[in-house]
């Protein structure tokens, strides 16, 4: 097959979807990869990485997509991706479709089989593919939710871990799944006081048992949540509802009644964000005001740490990546259901239920899309 990597063009992004050495192994499995000059370039990786690993660097994305079979990216296309794509190309990425209507028709315009990273599942229950830059994102966002708490940036002055004397920050993480944990975790480890809410008592469980000592849990009822995020300086928005649009947890109305100059780090934005006044924001922009109250909402936080984030994803993504080649998607996805489940579109059709509700519109089976 031929594979084709094409350097991401959403701002700030410096993550690449093929490492050298995933590109390695497809060649090393009798796959033609072609990469555009410097995509790996804000990972650290050179065009010399990729043409020793036998790839074949291209000038431009433009002769990426219009050779490549299957498209390995990053981040969902943007507009001028869209328009390169065509009906049978495979596309293997982070699509986040629910809260993108003009995305979600291009791509059902292009034809193309379009396989979402973060809709992709694995035994246990997990998202495999999302998990990596859960991780990443988690581990970020009590960095990023300080930096918003300072004053300089708009924050209510108040240090994470505080001083002897002066207690320390108080931090909320509503959803307890990969970011929740990892977010809590450095909360915690920064000396800040912090409880995780969650609706599954499972996993509230689970987190009391290995955590227990080093944050509290509570229920994700909406009195908890409110409670806890009256009396919170940062509070990190980590819930998911896979493919589906991010239940909205805390009303703008609901933001007076929050202490003035608290932080609110929305990770969920990617699926359209856990708080009313979220909306999406930039590495180069990243923090903005509501009544007072600082909105940190950046969907592709784990570019802030390419090099890190671009080999733990590729980790991830490589046995996949080598199925779809190996196998063609048809017959890799009939193998694995569980990457059945990353398939969003195909030829013309949504194939994933959470979207269609989001969007309203019509969604068929995969594994009836997969028989067309
Ligand atoms: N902004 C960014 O750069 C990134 C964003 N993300 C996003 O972060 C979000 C969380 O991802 P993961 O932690 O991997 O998901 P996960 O599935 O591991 O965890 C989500 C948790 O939310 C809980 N939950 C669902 N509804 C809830 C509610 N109403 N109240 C309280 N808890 C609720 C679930 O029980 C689950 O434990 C996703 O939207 C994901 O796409 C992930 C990586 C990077
Ligand atoms: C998960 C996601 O959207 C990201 O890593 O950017
Ligand atoms: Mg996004």
């Amino acid at each position: 097959m031929i594979i084709g990597c094409p350097k991401e063009i959403k701002p700030q992004e410096f993550r690449v979807g093929l490492t050298p050495n995933a590109a390695r192994e497809a060649v090393s499995h009798g796959h033609r990869v072609l990469i555009e000059t410097n995509a790996g370039a804000g990972a650290g990786f050179e065009d010399a990485d990729y043409t020793a690993a036998g790839a074949q660097v291209l000038e431009t994305a433009a002769e990426i997509f219009a050779t490549a079979e299957m498209i390995v990216k990053v981040k969902e296309p943007q507009a001028g991706e869209r328009k390169m794509l065509r009906a049978g190309q495979v596309l293997f990425t982070y699509l986040h479709l629910a809260p993108d209507p003009d995305q979600t028709h291009d791509l059902l315009a292009s034809g193309a089989t379009c396989i979402a990273y973060e809709t992709v599942t694995d035994a246990q229950g997990g998202l495999p593919l999302l998990a990596p830059m859960s991780e990443v994102a988690g581990r970020l966002a009590p960095q990023v939710g300080a930096w918003t708490l300072q004053k300089a940036n708009g924050g209510r002055g108040v240090l994470m871990g505080g001083v002897p004397g002066v207690g320390p920050a108080r931090v909320v993480v509503i959803g307890g799944g990969v970011v929740g944990t990892h977010a809590a975790r450095i909360a915690a480890g920064m000396g800040a006081d912090v409880t995780v809410l969650d609706r599954s008592l499972a996993r509230l469980r689970y987190l009391d048992d290995v955590f227990g000592g080093q944050f509290k849990t509570s229920y994700a009822s909406a009195g908890n949540t409110l409670e806890l995020a009256q009396a919170a300086d940062l509070i990190i928005g980590a819930v998911l509802i896979p493919g589906a649009a991010a239940p909205k947890l805390i009303s703008r109305a609901q933001l007076a009644t929050l202490k003035p100059g608290a932080a609110l780090v929305d990770v969920a934005i990617d699926q359209g964000g856990c708080f009313e006044t979220s909306k999406a924001t930039t590495h180069s922009d990243p923090v903005y005001d509501v009544d007072g109250i600082m909105h940190y909402c950046v969907a592709n936080m784990p570019g802030a740490v390419a090099r890190t984030s671009t080999i733990a994803l590729g980790n991830a993504t490589m046995p996949f990546m080598l199925a779809l080649a190996d196998k063609g998607w048809r017959q890799a996805c009939i193998d694995d259901p569980h990457l059945l489940n990353g398939l969003n579109v195909h030829a013309g059709q949504l194939t994933y239920y959470a979207v269609g509700k989001a969007l309203g519109l019509d969604v068929i089976s995969p594994t009836v899309a997969i028989r067309q």
